[in-house]
């Protein structure tokens, strides 16, 4: 859907954590890969303006570790303080709504999302997603179960809470006391508040177990691919190959359209075979006279690229050079470097190793060199 250019979202991350015991703060708490505050911001990443609350003591990893284009606020001692400076901010700013979401709440769906949004365009003036209780209630003391409670109307409450700013931000300031969340204070403003649907899987971070089940979730949506590659150049005369983007002196080269790097080609159709994107031939045809003596960073960069674009992050990569000569373990090190810097990966997801083929076929007569690669993209 599309978010009209006056929303904001508002992610708060002023808390402490103190439910979810030891270690930082769970905002900033690694969740397969990426930090539980970078995934809820990147869930909004379709709003136009999105301010996060954080406490001052972490404004500064928060400048170095998210997006430059999020507003940093500082937050106060409870979560109404904090929304209500986030809402301060944004006064006078043109914003006419404000989604107000947990920082704890990374798995948050676009579809979650979009209910909000569809009601308050609706015309509501304030809308919240909840879902039903499906276990009985029960009161207890002590360990014992004292009595048992309706549950009939009842809900529970998640975020993102969405409101018309200026009524929201009224809210705020006539009750200062706070509420657990923004639809509480809401109400005693005599708002009408409409439900739309909430998702099980949309589960606040709170205590220590939620993060293993958050992991268990994001596990099975993730789609993780796995892509091969394989590629062949034959020998020419010359005095260098170039190999996973290192120039190598040798007494023959390598013949090709472009300068025919072959582990580089192999590892860019490894990527293109992964998205299921075809290969360089589809997207850099040879017949193409732009193409003749192309450096094939290029082609592998367009690769990374277009599995970025997709939502995809490359999580390893694996190349095998098969040839006699040159050597090729002097230099795998500044090869596995090229590489990760092209694709965009730290150097320890890349290894570059070579074989020879025991004197046999083609490669094994020195009339020229073939590679594979293997290449992990995961999408979380
Ligand atoms: N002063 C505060 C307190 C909470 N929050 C944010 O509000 C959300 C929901 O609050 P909660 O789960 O209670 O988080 P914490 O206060 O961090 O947890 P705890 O109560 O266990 O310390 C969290 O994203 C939290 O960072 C905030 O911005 N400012
Ligand atoms: C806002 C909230 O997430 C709604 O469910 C919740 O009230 C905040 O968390 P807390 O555990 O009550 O502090």
């Amino acid at each position: 859907m599309t978010i009209p250019a006056t929303y904001a979202a508002i992610i708060t991350a002023a808390g402490r954590g103190t439910r979810a015991g030891d270690g930082p703060p769970k905002q900033w708490r690694v969740l397969t890969g990426e930090s539980v505050l970078a995934r809820s911001i990147a869930a909004f990443a379709a709003f136009p303006r999105i301010v996060v609350t954080l406490a001052p003591e972490d404004m500064a990893q928060g400048r170095a570790e998210l997006p430059a284009s999020v507003m940093l606020v500082a937050g106060g001692a409870s979560r109404s303080d904090s929304v209500r400076a986030a809402l301060e901010s944004l006064e006078g700013s043109g914003v006419t709504h404000v989604l107000i979401h947990d920082g704890a709440r990374p798995l948050i769906s676009a579809e979650v999302i979009a209910g909000v949004v569809a009601a308050l365009e609706g015309g509501a003036p304030a809308a919240a997603p909840a879902l039903p209780i499906t276990d009985a209630l029960w009161r207890a003391e002590d360990g014992r179960v004292t009595g048992s409670a309706s549950r009939e109307g009842l809900m529970r409450a998640q975020t993102p809470q969405g409101f018309a700013l200026d009524a929201i931000l009224a809210a705020h300031r006539a009750h200062p006391e706070g509420a657990a969340d923004d639809v509480e204070l809401a109400i005693r403003a005599s708002l009408p508040v409409t439900v739309t649907p909430g998702d099980e899987d949309n589960l606040k971070l709170t205590y220590a177990p939620d993060f293993a089940r958050a992991e268990r979730i994001l596990g099975g949506m993730m789609d993780i691919r796995l892509g091969n590659g394989y590629d062949v150049h034959a020998f020419t005369a010359g005095d260098h190959v170039w190999l996973c983007g290192v120039k190598i002196p040798h007494d023959k080269a390598l013949l090709g359209h472009s300068d025919a790097d072959v582990g580089m080609h192999a590892l860019t159709d490894a990527i293109y075979g992964a998205l299921a994107q075809g290969d360089i031939g589809r997207h850099f045809p040879p017949s193409d006279p732009q193409w003749k003596g192309a450096e094939s960073h290029i082609f592998l960069r367009h690769a990374a690229g277009l599995a970025r674009q997709m939502g995809f992050r490359i999580s390893n990569a694996d190349v095998t050079l098969i040839c006699e000569r040159p050597k090729v373990g002097p230099h795998a090190g500044a090869m596995a470097r090229q590489l990760s810097e092209i694709i965009g990966i730290e150097q320890d997801r890349v290894s570059v190793k070579a074989t020879t083929s025991e004197r046999l076929g083609f490669t094994g007569r020195e009339e020229g060199i073939a590679s594979i690669a293997t290449v992990t993209l995961i999408k979380a």
